[in-house]
């Protein structure tokens, strides 16, 4: 497909070593243009590419932030090549008209098997045992391992990975509870705790899969640790801003936490190369992972399609079903029409000025779609005109007053 922006101009600037298969994808879309990075850029380097760049896809570790979005002068989408979203600042894209996508589900299978492996090697004591082996030890005792079957696991944040939890769980023969600030369908036997409190007294172990919201920073301190019961363990493959981690540390070196498995941490490491550090560093019962939750070539290879094709499909038909940030528009193909995309802020007025733009034009509306939110207005209009109608017909909707972007589609 034609668009207004020829696709081989389309920078693509992809970051942290995404798949490859998103490399394929955007190929086999027709864009040619690709800039891949294996790891996360330095502040200067980042603000420098992405003025440069159409479309962004990152990982966890590059935060986009309202300071760098404010030298992204072309870029029309973002894509996050995982679940979480936190590292962009999703007001600020959208106030700037870019939508944001991510892979919602693709390595939730992922985390949850992960965390079940951790669940039963922490109630078994074998991040401890194995450590004092490697040293040359020898601890062959029952004392402090058990078996998960019959056990209560605690999930915080029943969503799609804590759903997928549950379920593995209860297939292993553990007792269910889990906590969240929706109302949330029960799966199998689960049973949702009356509180917060209520699951950290009751589950031999507590596993965390709520996303990085204020609500949720350092919701485990060093209070939610002293409640939880004495020898339960802790697992964290949510986000490091949730857990207060020098009061899970004390807590851990005080033995009321008996073991705890961390995945993300406060302060990660730029890239594979820089150091990690950690009060947690050390201690033989706490198996320490490098944000790899999600990181199986199942998932990632998954994700990569998934992103880039949204992102492919934003760029050359306009649909912006899935984005985080955005109005969701779902479009069909236009072999017949130009399409003109306007995003506006979500003021009175906008589309009765777009609207009198075509009918001072006299010009047939073949189809129209809009979306808001409270922010921004999304207009979508399939239009019968030609190359050079629907250029000046872009350039007066970017005069209407609140226009963020417009763009136009042949
Ligand atoms: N370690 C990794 O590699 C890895 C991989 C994938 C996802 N994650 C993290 O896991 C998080 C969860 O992923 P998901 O796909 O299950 O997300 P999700 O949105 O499906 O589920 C999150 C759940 O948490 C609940 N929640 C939000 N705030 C809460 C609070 N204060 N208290 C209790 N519940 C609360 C929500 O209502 C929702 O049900 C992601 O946001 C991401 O940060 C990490
Ligand atoms: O791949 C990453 O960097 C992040 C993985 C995970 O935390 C997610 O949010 O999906």
């Amino acid at each position: 497909m034609k668009t207004s922006y020829p696709k081989q101009d389309i920078k693509v600037l992809l970051l942290e070593g995404v798949s490859r298969t998103a490399v394929d994808t955007f190929q086999r879309a027709g864009y040619s243009q690709i800039d891949y990075h294996t790891k996360s850029l330095p502040d200067d380097e980042l603000k420098a590419r992405i003025a440069d760049a159409h479309i962004i896809g990152i990982r966890s570790r590059t935060h986009l932030t309202a300071d760098v979005l404010e030298h992204a002068k072309r870029l029309i989408a973002i894509g996050c090549y995982c679940i979480g979203t936190n590292q962009v600042d999703l007001a600020s894209a959208q106030r700037a008209g870019i939508p944001v996508f991510n892979a919602p589900y693709s390595n939730t299978r992922s985390v949850a098997e992960l965390v079940i492996a951790e669940a039963i090697m922490l109630l078994r004591g074998i991040p401890s045992k194995n450590a004092l082996c490697h040293r040359g030890g020898w601890t062959k005792s029952a004392s402090g391992s058990f078996e998960v079957r019959d056990k209560i696991i605690g999930i915080v944040g029943y969503g799609h990975i804590g759903t997928q939890v549950g379920l593995l769980a209860e297939g292993l023969g553990m007792r269910v509870i889990f906590h969240d600030i929706e109302s949330k369908l029960s799966l199998g036997n689960a049973r949702a705790a009356s509180s917060l409190d209520d699951l950290l007294e009751r589950a031999d172990v507590v596993t965390l899969h709520v996303p990085e919201t204020p609500s949720t920073k350092l919701m485990m301190g060093q209070s939610e640790l002293a409640k939880m019961q004495k020898g339960a363990v802790l697992i964290n493959a949510s986000r490091g801003t949730v857990v207060d981690i020098d009061a899970l540390a004390e807590a851990l070196r005080k033995e009321h936490i008996a073991g705890a498995a961390i995945d993300v941490f406060p302060v990660e490491p730029q890239g594979n190369d820089d150091p990690f550090v950690s009060p947690l560093i050390g201690m033989d019962n706490v198996i320490l992972t490098p944000h790899i939750g999600g990181s199986t070539l199942e998932a990632q290879d998954n994700i990569g399609i998934e992103v880039a094709s949204k992102l492919v499909r934003y760029s050359d038909n306009g649909s912006t079903l899935s984005a985080v940030n955005f109005p969701e528009v779902t479009l069909p193909e236009h072999p017949r029409s130009r399409r003109l995309l306007h995003i506006h802020r979500n003021v009175p007025g906008v589309l009765s000025r777009i609207n009198e733009l075509f009918s001072a034009g006299n010009m047939n509306i073949d189809a129209q779609f809009l979306q808001t939110n409270a922010e921004v207005g999304y207009v979508v209009i399939d239009v019968s005109a030609d190359e050079n109608q629907a250029g000046s017909l872009r350039d007066k909707l970017a005069a209407i007053p609140g226009t963020l972007r417009t763009r136009v589609l042949y």
